[in-house]
């Protein structure tokens, strides 16, 4: 089976290089074109899908649906997921991040953007950013709900989902197509390949790309995409 995972195109707050997590900021042009491009590489390539994956963030799904698109495959059953959506940056999202490591210093934006286990200052509860004041996120159990998440805490949260959903698609011998975000497809990428906690802050993953994995139905990995 093909399990294909791609980060969404590129996002207004990808040019503007601001801190975005849970903020639901929209594709840029470029980013449109990207996820068509995608979309026909994975034509070109003869493949097709019987159910795609997405989070709850318009960037995300937009680009799914232009991947869809280009496949001709917009009937498909899609399923979405909070538990896909991006990392939440905590009190970090909409600050711009050469601006922030002018004031904070670069050595700690880079240990909030790339530690595996430090998360950011987190939001409280009367923030607009706390998710619980988001009528889309009202039915996330409150005791789940995050304030500024790690990596570490990210893959807690995405992981549940592969388990209990998307992994018996594959076993299921369905082919599977993902769009997500950086962080959230870092988590599954870093379990499906087994990737150590030090190697995985390395991985950064191209906007609107599509990486193809084979598994079998016992989810063995048979071929990966070269991605260090
Ligand atoms: O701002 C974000 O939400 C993410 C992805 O764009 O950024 P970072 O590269 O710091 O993980």
């Amino acid at each position: 089976m093909k399990l294909v995972l791609t980060r969404h195109g590129e996002s207004q707050w990808n040019l503007e290089n601001k801190f975005t997590g849970w903020v639901d900021v929209d594709i840029t042009e470029k980013g449109r074109q990207e996820a068509i491009k995608g979309g026909q590489t994975l034509k070109k390539l003869g493949l097709t899908f019987d159910v795609a994956y997405t989070s709850y963030q318009k960037r995300a799904i937009k680009t799914l649906n232009l991947f869809l698109e280009e496949l001709d495959l917009l009937w498909i059953p899609v399923y979405k997921s909070w538990r896909l959506n991006e990392r939440h940056y905590g009190a970090l999202q909409g600050l711009n991040k050469a601006e922030t490591a002018e004031k904070y210093g670069a050595e700690q934006v880079h240990i909030w953007r790339r530690s595996f286990d430090v998360a950011p200052p987190q939001v409280d509860k009367t923030s607009e950013m706390y998710p619980g004041n988001i009528d889309r996120y009202k039915d996330i159990p409150v005791d789940e709900i995050p304030t500024g998440e790690s990596l570490k805490l990210t893959i807690d949260r995405v992981l549940p989902y592969w388990e209990s959903d998307i992994s018996k698609q594959i076993k299921d011998g369905k082919n599977v197509l993902i769009s997500a975000h950086g962080n959230s497809l870092r988590a599954l990428i870093k379990y499906l390949l087994n990737i150590s906690d030090e190697k995985i802050l390395d991985l950064n993953l191209p906007t609107g790309t599509p990486l193809i994995f084979e598994i079998d139905e016992n989810l063995n990995i048979i071929s990966a995409p070269e991605l260090f």
